[in-house]
């Protein structure tokens, strides 16, 4: 069993009178890959997005309860959300590039950040990019626009990007959901990479993905987790009847 990363507490959300997420508790471990799944609307997205404090650019949210990041409340007044966001990086459903070269895409969050010298963000771009499983099919256009790439790729050039900034947890929200199922499958072996390093959260729609990919399964319902587990154990023997009506198709 591996250490926890992240550790909710209570955790409460309401987009205004919308009760979207009812006491949250949940302990997401280090350097394993964690999945949330459930119905359309019940709360996975915006869970995901509670970790590194994305609810708070929506207008009329409210969050009560903690979320610990190794040990320290991510909601804490003195938290600096660049930095948190730094830490916590995402990866969106539909590959996002920015309209700029390859190599500024992952250049970019470095450089905000402040590294200047060519050399070391030759380093990070190199780096990230491999770290992607994209390196090589890009290596030759780094100059070239990220436009240009294909829908799988550019998710793979998002990864990267989320990697440039040496992050320590990756948040994917159904990160292979407007793929083919060639680009999924890249997607699926890169996470099995990742996990290695980072801990990783992602959202899927699709039951036999987070039962591939996952080490960890959370099953929402309506803002509710009503069910948290090993994911063999949640797949193979789920203690809810909801859970299991939901695994064999019964509703959602
Ligand atoms: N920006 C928002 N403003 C107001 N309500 C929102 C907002 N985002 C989500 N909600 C509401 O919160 C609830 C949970 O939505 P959320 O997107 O987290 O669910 P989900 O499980 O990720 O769904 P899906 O699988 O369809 O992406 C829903 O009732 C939704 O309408």
């Amino acid at each position: 069993m591996s250490e926890n990363k992240i550790i909710t507490k209570d955790l409460n959300l309401y987009y205004g009178e919308n009760h979207a997420l009812k006491n949250i508790n949940m302990e997401i471990k280090d350097k394993a890959i964690t999945a949330f799944i459930g119905p359309s609307g019940c709360g996975k997205s915006t869970f995901l997005k509670t970790l590194n404090r994305m609810n708070d650019l929506i207008d009329n949210v409210r969050i009560e309860g903690t979320v610990l990041l190794d040990g320290e409340n991510v909601y804490d007044e003195k938290v600096d959300t660049t930095l948190l966001r730094k830490k916590v990086g995402m990866v969106f459903q539909q590959p996002n590039p920015f309209p700029m070269s390859i190599y500024d895409n992952i250049a970019y969050g470095p450089r905000i950040h402040g590294v200047k010298s060519k050399e070391q963000l030759d380093e990070i771009v190199e780096r990230s990019l491999k770290g992607a499983a994209i390196f090589d099919e890009v290596k030759d256009r780094l100059k070239k626009s990220a436009l240009g790439l294909s829908g799988g790729q550019q998710q793979r050039l998002c990864i990267a990007r989320a990697l440039a900034v040496e992050p320590e947890v990756l948040l994917m929200d159904e990160p292979t959901s407007a793929l083919d199922p060639i680009s999924t499958l890249k997607i699926e072996d890169l996470m099995g990479e990742l996990k290695e390093k980072y801990t990783v959260a992602v959202v899927t729609h699709n039951m036999q993905q987070a039962a591939r990919i996952s080490d960890y399964t959370a099953f929402f319902l309506v803002g509710e987790v009503i069910e948290y587990s090993e994911t063999d154990v949640l797949f193979t023997r789920p203690k809810e009847k909801k859970t299991e009506d939901y695994i064999t198709g019964r509703f959602g």
